[in-house]
Formats: C-alpha cells, sequence, structure tokens
C-alpha cells in the first residue's frame, strides 16, 4: 500500500505539489495523471526518499521509504529509464542490483525474460538500447526484488502501441496477485486501460480522483446530431450546456432523457446518444487541468 498525506513540495514561492492526498490499495493499479509540469514526477520522488517534502508525508507499506530495510524488496521503482550506466549492458546492470539486494542473480535472467528483452539484447551496453528498451530494463529492475509495491513514472514512454499492449498486462497481473501499482502518464488514453484508480493532478493540485468506472459513469451524454448548430441551439434552450468533441460530437453533463427531449422539442434529429465514457472522461480532465498543457494530454 501506498498513502500519501498532505505533501507539499515548494520550490522557493513555488509550489510544485501543493497538499496532495491519495491512497493505492493492494491489488489495484492506479494512474497518475497530469500534464507536463502537473507534479507528478515531485510526488513520485517525495514518494520514494528522493525529494524531501516541504510538508506532509509518505508511507510504502506503513513506513517511510527512508524508514524500509533494503527497499528493493517492497518496493520496485522506475522514475527514469536513462537513468542507467550506458557502459554496462542490460545484465550486468540487473546483476549487480542483484547483488545489492540480495537476491539471487538467476533472477536477472528471468526479470529480463519477463520484460522480453532476449539474450542478445541482456548482452548489449544500454547506451545501444532504444528508449522502449531502456524502459522494458527499468520495469525489469522494478521487478527484481519481487516487490510488493510499484512506482512507475510515464513507463510507457518510447513503447510502441504493441510494448503499451504488453506493459498493461503485467502491471494487470501484477495488480491481480495482490500488488500495488501506481503509474503516471500525462496521457489519459494511455492508463485509463489499465487503472482502476485515478488520481488527477494539476498545478500541483488533485482536481479529481476517484475509481475510474465511477468517473467514467459521470462523465455526461455524447450526442451527435445531423446538425450540430440546430442541437446547440436546442440544449441553450433547454438549459443545458455543452462541450465539443474533436469528432464533431458533444458531451453534456446531462442524462440522455434530458438530452433526447431538448432534441426532440426542437425536431433535431440525433445520429449519435450514449455515457459519454471515456470520451467523456477526457473532456473533464481537460476542463480540470484547463490552463496547463492541455492539448498534449488527450493527443
Ligand atoms: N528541482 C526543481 N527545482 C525547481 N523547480 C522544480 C524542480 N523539480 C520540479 N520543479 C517544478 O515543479 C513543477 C512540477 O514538476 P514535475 O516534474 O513534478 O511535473 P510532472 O507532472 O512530472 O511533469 P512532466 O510530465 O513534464 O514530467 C514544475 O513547475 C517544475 O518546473
Amino acid at each position: 500500500m501506498i498513502k500519501v498525506e498532505h505533501l507539499t513540495k515548494r520550490y522557493g514561492s513555488h509550489p510544485a505539489v501543493e497538499d496532495v492526498s491519495f491512497t493505492c490499495e493492494p491489488g489495484t493499479v492506479t494512474g497518475f495523471l497530469g500534464p507536463n509540469g502537473a507534479g507528478k514526477s515531485t510526488t513520485m520522488r517525495m514518494i520514494c526518499g528522493l525529494t524531501p517534502p516541504t510538508s506532509g508525508a509518505a508511507t510504502v507499506c506503513g513506513v517511510p521509504y527512508r524508514r524500509l530495510g533494503n527497499p528493493g524488496r517492497r518496493i520496485g521503482v522506475l522514475l527514469d529509464a536513462s537513468a542507467q550506466h550506458g557502459g554496462r549492458t542490460g545484465r550486468e546492470v540487473l546483476a549487480l542490483s542483484a547483488l545489492t539486494m540480495g537476491v539471487d542473480s538467476a533472477e536477472a535472467t528471468r526479470a529480463l525474460d519477463r520484460v522480453g528483452l532476449n539474450a542478445t539484447a541482456a548482452r548489449r551496453r544500454v547506451k545501444r538500447y532504444s528508449l522502449g528498451m531502456r524502459q522494458r530494463l527499468g520495469l525489469a529492475h522494478a521487478l527484481l526484488g519481487d516487490p510488493a509495491v510499484l512506482v512507475l513514472d510515464e513507463p510507457a514512454n518510447g513503447l510502441d502501441p504493441e510494448g503499451i499492449f504488453w506493459m498493461r498486462g503485467l502491471l494487470r497481473e501484477f495488480a491481480d496477485r495482490g500488488g500495488t501499482v501506481l503509474l503516471s502518464s500525462h496521457l489519459l488514453r494511455e492508463v485509463e486501460a489499465v487503472a482502476d484508480h485515478l488520481v488527477v493532478i494539476g498545478g500541483g493540485r488533485v482536481v479529481a480522483q476517484g475509481a475510474r468506472d465511477e468517473l467514467l459513469a459521470s462523465a455526461g451524454t455524447l450526442v451527435r446530431a445531423l446538425d450540430p448548430a440546430a442541437l446547440g441551439a436546442a440544449l441553450h434552450r433547454a438549459g443545458l450546456t455543452g462541450t465539443p468533441t474533436t469528432d464533431g460530437g458533444v458531451v453534456v453533463r446531462a442524462g440522455a432523457e434530458a438530452i433526447g427531449r431538448a432534441a426532440a422539442e426542437s425536431g433535431v434529429a440525433l445520429l449519435e446518444l450514449r455515457p459519454a465514457g471515456s470520451g467523456g472522461l477526457e473532456q473533464i480532465f481537460l476542463e480540470l487541468t484547463a490552463g496547463e498543457s492541455v492539448r498534449e494530454a488527450v493527443r
């Protein structure tokens, strides 16, 4: 379990993270979402004892990270896939860590297999790795000590679609076996498919959090009409407000019945009327983090 309580980090007068609280339960994947500069990495660094908080606290398995004996056996961390020594081979990186953690060196081979790095890749120097291979090595490193908790900062960076699909499966399986996963992303669609819980951060503050399915259910209704301008006018007349989607629909914070009635009263022909689901969540994400680099967030 990870518990984050009122974490705050200020650099001079700049609040990088402001009063952030959330809990990651065993058996779940928590998606930590926010645009660039929102405070995700700073929060994760505070969880892992790398950045001292200005105030507040974080615990992993009930204790602050720095008080964990042999932390790699309790929590697997991937904060920066490029941080490995470029002159070492993938196998050397893992073998050294296995030695430090007191893990059998055979586990290094198992971890490499688990992340899809074959014997040729394992013999190659890390400086010759692609970003995707570095992410896989970072993940192998995080898994090496068979921890109960994983903290991964933007682990999908550099992975191709097949790699992202593979990683989701790995994280899901880890959580289904009772593990706790916290993973960050600036792309909603990347975490939505695997996360049970979402914590959305913008400008250093948590702007929304909860079960993914509940957030999805509260995401409004998507409506699409033959004549979008007429639909806009009909919604306006009914006192309903909507946010246009990028593909010509409108997400309205109201139920299908209210929207259907408003359209019918104005004689507007509808092409689509359904729970907005992830499209609506995307709109909420955009609204909540407005002013941040939102375009990139929903790319
Ligand atoms: N060491 C530091 N000194 C000063 N400011 C910092 C430092 N580290 C982070 N910040 C600032 O804190 C804020 C949050 O940064 P952080 O890296 O945590 O965001 P992020 O959500 O991880 O973004 P990204 O997705 O771009 O990595 C930013 O405004 C950043 O400039």
